[in-house]
């Protein structure tokens, strides 16, 4: 996929503004706004004023102003919210250049109307004049009128400077920069997926491209099968069976909510590569009895009710994370299945006995750096400086899970993210004990091509249409 080509948008969407929501502070004015871009400025505007998780509020708002929005409204509100978080970057470089004062002292709300008009402009190619007008009534609703002047000439400019690739070549960056503006990926995490890439040669660059846009698209939604048949599942969802985890099924459109089995727990919704990470678990060979797991940061429950689903007869599972919270979340995951224990713990002073489990899934906190395309602001709320703090309470984790783990058994240590300090170096300082040995994962999936990262397991979007899951495998000797 080449950058020109991947964006695309509703540019022939009517022009003027259409539904309304009013905010009881505007009444005065009375503008006509459209419900679709103050859905998206709202999320904006939570983002950047209170640090709200866009994948949270988002759902929230289109929830509570469902009589208001049809559903292309919504879709349409989903794609300006998260396609504009995501630009964030390239949308404030061009700005920059356009607005006489440092955009961070401009009051934050113009700063949010002003990226919301130009992310329409350059990247969906909406008609200049219906991204401009839009953006100029809601300005002046919730700015005030002195606001709208601004937006409009910034705006006018922005529509002048054509396409996001003409804007970037306009720009004149080269290299790490070029590709940041290109890939809405801030450069630290540029640098990080080409470590993680590891890849040489002519066509290194290329892919490290391909892999970035990919991560900039708005992800498919992934069913998994639990304890329903997939067949069915496909034939309820009209969706197509996902090409590498037995359970899933990939869906090309429509609200995975309304299924029957998604409401009953039968289904839910969970990216390929997640059920990958946690059959990889299931499928590691063991020496010795198979009768207890663990899932030692187990919330929301995903994978704990994968795993619960897939188990042999007789296996207990035990679901552990320290957030009181999401233990409440994967008490809900597992409300169905039997012979589990969903408790509130550290995984790394948990009150279970050392080597009392045969196998033991540590799906670790992580920057979350291969999940970049569920929460689109998270690219730019995570720093570089995040990566040791999490690195150093990663290796704390697995060595609480390598002691949890009984000789013979196994740990499966996973993270949503591609980084080399959160990966390969936390196991490679575990690998370094004599008691440890490193299973390779690729054996246990031949279906799945290109996922080797040395003995452990690294998936992509580019190459595998899933998150960035990094899976190794470790046996305690
Ligand atoms: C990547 S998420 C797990 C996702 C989960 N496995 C799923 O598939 O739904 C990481 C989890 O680790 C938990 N966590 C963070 N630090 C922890 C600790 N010291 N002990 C146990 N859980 C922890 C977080 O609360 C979070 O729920």
């Amino acid at each position: 996929m080449t950058s020109a080509g991947r964006r695309h948008g509703p540019s022939g969407r009517p022009a003027g503004p259409r539904t309304t929501q009013q905010r009881p502070e505007s009444r005065r004015v009375r503008p006509v706004l459209d419900g679709a871009r103050l859905t998206a400025y709202d999320v904006l505007e939570g983002v950047s004023a209170r640090a709200a998780y866009a994948n949270l509020l988002l759902p929230q708002l289109l929830r509570e102003r469902s009589a208001d929005l049809r559903p292309r409204d919504a879709a349409f509100a989903t794609q300006l919210a998260y396609g504009t978080l995501r630009a964030t970057g390239t949308l404030d470089a061009i700005l920059t250049g356009l607005v006489s004062r440092p955009l961070a002292e401009l009051d934050p709300k113009l700063l949010d109307l002003l990226r919301l008009g130009a992310y329409q402009i350059i990247d969906l190619r909406v008609p200049a004049h219906a991204a401009v007008d839009t953006t100029v009534a809601l300005a002046r609703a919730i700015v005030g009128t002195g606001a709208s002047g601004l937006v409009n000439a910034v705006l006018r400019k922005v529509a002048a400077g054509g396409t996001r690739e003409e804007w970037v070549a306009a720009l004149d960056v080269t290299g790490d920069d070029r590709l940041a503006l290109l890939t809405d990926h801030p450069l630290w995490i540029v640098a990080a997926w080409r470590d993680a890439l590891g890849a040489d040669g002519p066509g290194a660059e290329a892919e490290l491209e391909a892999a970035l846009l990919a991560d900039d698209e708005a992800p498919e939604v992934h069913l998994v099968a639990r304890s329903v048949d997939r067949a069915s599942l496909i034939a309820a969802s009209d969706g197509l069976p996902g090409p590498w985890s037995p359970y899933a099924v990939r869906l090309e459109g429509g609200d995975p909510g309304l299924l029957d089995d998604v409401r009953s727990g039968a289904a839910g919704v969970q990216d390929e590569g997640s059920q990958l990470a946690a059959l990889a678990l299931v499928r590691a060979p063991l020496e010795g009895p198979d009768a207890a797991w663990l899932d030692m940061c187990a919330g929301p429950g995903g994978k704990s009710a994968l795993l619960a689903a897939v188990r042999p007869d007789g296996v207990r599972l035990t679901a552990a994370d320290r957030s009181e919270h999401r233990v409440g979340l994967v008490a809900s995951a597992l409300r169905d299945a039997e012979d589990v224990e969903v408790l509130v713990a550290d995984g790394r002073s948990g009150p279970w006995e050392p080597g009392s489990f045969d196998r033991v899934l540590l799906d670790a906190p992580c920057t979350g750096l291969g999940a970049l395309r569920r929460r689109p602001e998270v690219r730019w709320r995570r720093t570089a400086d995040d990566v040791p703090q999490l690195a150093e309470l990663q290796g704390e984790l697995l060595t609480a899970a390598l002691a949890a783990v009984r000789p013979g058994g196994v740990v499966a240590y996973v993270t949503c993210s591609p980084h080399t300090a959160e990966t390969v170096d936390v196991v490679a300082a575990a690998a370094a004990r004599d008691d440890v040995e490193v299973l390779p994962v690729a054996p246990l999936f031949p279906g799945v091509p290109d996922a080797a990262r040395g003995d452990a397991w690294q998936l992509w979007p580019h190459r595998h249409g899933t998150d960035a899951m990094f899976v190794a495998l470790l046996r305690r000797v």
